[in-house]
C-alpha cells in the first residue's frame, strides 16, 4: 500500500477537489445534526416518503446502534438522497474534474442504478464512483507488453512537452533493473536540446543512447539505430520520435517513413507504439489519442504529470472513449517515478476514498 499512499498524495489536488466537491454535494442544505439518545431507529436508509423533499440533505438523528456500528456508520453522518439533482450535481462535478460529458453521464447513471432514492452519506457516494471508475479502468490497466523478438522496437510518440524522454528514461531504467539490455534512439533530431536531454536520462539509467547530427533524417538515424541493437543483441529499442503536431502532414510523413525503414530490418516491427500522455492538458488529451491514433499505430498509452494533477478524471473519459491499454503512469520527475497502472488504487486516489 506504500504506493498507494504515494499516489494519494500526489494526486491530493484532484482527490481533495472531489472529495470537497461530494462533501459539499451531501452537505448542501444543512448542517448535520447532533446526535440525540438512542430511542430513534438505528440506521435510516428507506427511501425517502413523498412528503420528504427530495433533495434535502438528512442527517441521523439517532444513535447508531448495533446494526449502525457493525456497518462502521457515523450517527451524525450526514446523508442526502439520490435524486435527479443529486446525479446532475454529481454529472457537474466529474465533468469539473475532465471526466468528459458522455463519461460523466454514463458513471452517474450507473451509480444511480438500483440506488435511486436511496440516502447515502458522503463515504458511500465516494466508494460507489471509485467502485464505477476502477470498474471502467480494469479494462484498460495492462503493462507493456513484453514479445520475445530480439530486439523489441518500442516506438515513442506524442506532442513536444508531453514527457517522452522523461518517460524512455524512466522506462529503461526499469528494463535495465529487469535484466534487459536497452538502447535508446534519439529520433528527434531537429532539437539538440531534446537530444541532449535524452542523453542525460540515458546515462542515468546506465543505457546507451544512440544520435545523429541535428537537422539528419530521423528514419536513417533509427535504421542505424536498429541495426546496431540487433548486431548487439539488444532485447529493447525504445525510439523517441519529434512531436510537433503544428505540421501534422509531416509529423505524419516523418513517423511513416521511420515505420517503412524499421520494417525493412524487422517486418514485424515496431512491437509497440506508446503514446505519451500529459495528465494535465485534461481534455486536449483525447484530441491527441485521436490525432496520433491517425498518423501511428498506437497500441498503449503512458500518462505523465498526475501528481500534482487537478485533472486526473480525464484517464477514465480516455479509458471510456478508446479503451487503449495504460501501461504506466508518471507520478514526478525522478527515474523511479513511473508506476503501473493499477485501477482500484487509482480510483481510490481520486476520489479520495481510503484504502488503508
Ligand atoms: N511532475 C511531473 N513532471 C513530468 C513527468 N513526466 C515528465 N515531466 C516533466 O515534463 C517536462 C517535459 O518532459 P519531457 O520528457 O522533456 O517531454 P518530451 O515529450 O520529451 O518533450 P520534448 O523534448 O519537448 O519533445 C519535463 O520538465 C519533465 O521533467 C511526470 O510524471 N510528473
Amino acid at each position: 500500500m506504500a504506493f498507494f499512499s504515494k499516489l494519494k498524495d500526489r494526486l491530493f489536488k484532484s482527490s481533495s477537489k472531489l472529495d470537497q466537491g461530494l462533501d459539499a454535494i451531501v452537505d448542501e442544505t444543512g448542517a448535520v445534526a447532533a446526535a440525540s439518545p438512542a430511542t430513534g431507529p438505528a440506521v435510516q436508509t428507506a427511501p425517502e416518503t413523498p412528503s420528504q423533499p427530495a433533495s434535502q440533505t438528512t442527517s441521523q438523528s439517532a444513535s447508531p446502534g448495533v446494526l449502525g456500528r457493525l456497518l462502521g456508520r457515523q450517527a451524525d453522518e450526514p446523508r442526502r438522497v439520490l435524486d435527479d439533482d443529486m446525479l446532475e450535481q454529481l454529472e457537474e462535478l466529474l465533468i469539473a474534474s475532465d471526466m468528459g460529458v458522455d463519461t460523466a453521464l454514463r458513471v452517474t447513471a450507473n451509480m444511480a442504478e438500483g440506488r435511486f432514492g436511496k440516502r447515502l452519506s458522503t463515504v458511500e457516494i465516494k466508494q460507489l464512483l471509485a467502485a464505477e471508475i476502477a470498474r471502467i479502468m480494469e479494462n484498460v490497466a495492462k503493462p507493456m507488453p513484453i514479445y520475445s523478438n530480439r530486439p523489441q522496437v518500442v516506438l515513442v510518440v506524442g506532442v513536444n512537452g508531453s514527457g517522452k524522454t522523461t518517460t524512455i528514461g524512466k522506462l529503461a531504467s526499469q528494463f535495465k533493473a529487469a535484466g534487459k539490455s536497452v538502447v535508446i534512439a534519439a529520433g528527434d533530431t531537429f532539437r539538440a536540446a531534446a537530444v541532449e536531454q535524452l542523453q542525460v536520462w540515458g546515462d542515468r539509467a546506465g543505457v546507451p543512447v544512440l544520435t545523429a547530427p541535428e537537422g539528419s533524417d530521423p528514419a536513417s538515424l533509427v535504421f542505424d539505430a536498429l541495426t546496431k541493437a540487433q548486431a548487439d543483441g539488444a532485447d529493447l529499442l525504445m525510439i523517441d520520435t519529434a512531436g510537433r503536431l503544428q505540421n501534422r502532414a509531416d509529423l505524419m510523413e516523418e513517423l511513416a517513413k521511420i515505420v517503412r525503414v524499421i520494417r525493412k530490418v524487422d517486418s514485424t516491427a515496431p512491437h509497440n507504439t506508446l503514446l505519451v500522455l500529459d495528465a494535465t492538458t485534461g481534455q486536449n488529451a483525447l484530441n491527441q489519442v485521436e490525432v496520433f491514433q491517425k498518423i501511428s499505430d498506437v497500441s498503449g498509452l503512458v500518462m505523465t504529470k498526475l501528481d500534482g494533477t487537478a485533472r486526473g478524471g480525464v484517464l477514465v473519459a480516455l479509458a471510456d472513449k478508446f479503451g487503449l491499454p495504460i501501461h504506466a503512469i508518471g507520478v514526478g520527475e525522478q527515474i523511479d517515478d513511473l508506476a503501473p497502472f493499477d485501477p482500484q488504487e487509482f480510483a481510490a486516489a481520486l476520489t479520495g476514498v481510503d484504502l488503508s
